[in-house]
């Protein structure tokens, strides 16, 4: 059985139902079981600025498909939920990315892991940091490379509290 972390952002429409809509899509999928899930951030817009504010989690999930196969099952994901590819880094009503796959290390043309952005980005390590601190990329660990971002690039990232709906 496989180990994956995903990653998962969304800030168009009703961003808690894409959220609750790639969880449930995910977990139909009778080769894969989500084990673990972070708290959902509400996380200001990274690399592209000029857009809404983002809900991102992450969620750690048990898988007997394997990395291409994976990321086919996360473009499938992103297709139901009307992901259009527009702008680099634009707005999207779900974005499902690949962090760690077991302690795999690939890099491809169509697929890099560990996602090759992880470490500057804190609405991907904070949520991280929930399911698994011990996390490592070039041997230091998830939490060496939240500690090297600065105080303003993680306040750009707060617990979205007061939801009713959570993603199941
Ligand atoms: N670890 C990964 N997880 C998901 N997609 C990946 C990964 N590594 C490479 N890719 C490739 O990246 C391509 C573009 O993905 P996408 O449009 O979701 O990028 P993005 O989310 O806008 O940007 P970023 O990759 O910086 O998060 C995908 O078609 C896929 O082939
Ligand atoms: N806050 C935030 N910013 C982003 C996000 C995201 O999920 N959250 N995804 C992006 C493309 O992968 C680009 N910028």
């Amino acid at each position: 059985m496989n180990r994956v972390y995903l990653g998962l952002g969304t800030n168009m429409g009703d961003r808690l139902e894409y959220l609750q809509g790639a969880c449930e899509i995910l977990n139909k999928n009778e080769y894969i079981n989500i084990t673990k899930k972070s708290k959902i951030y509400e996380t200001k817009a990274w690399g592209y600025t000029d857009q809404a504010d983002f809900l991102n989690m992450c969620i750690e999930i048990e898988t007997k498909v394997d990395t291409y196969e994976l990321l086919e099952v996360c473009q499938e994901v992103e297709k139901k939920l009307n992901r259009e590819r527009i702008i680099r880094w634009g707005p999207r009503t779900i974005d499902v990315d690949i962090l760690f796959f077991n302690d795999i290390i690939l890099d491809d043309e169509n697929l890099s892991i560990p996602h090759p952005r992880i470490s500057e980005r804190a609405f991907v390590l904070i949520p991280l940091m929930d399911l698994n601190s011990k996390l490592k990329i070039k041997n230091a660990t998830i939490d060496n490379y939240l500690n090297s971002l600065t105080c303003e690039e993680r306040e750009q990232v707060k617990e979205f509290v007061g939801h009713e709906k959570e993603p199941i």
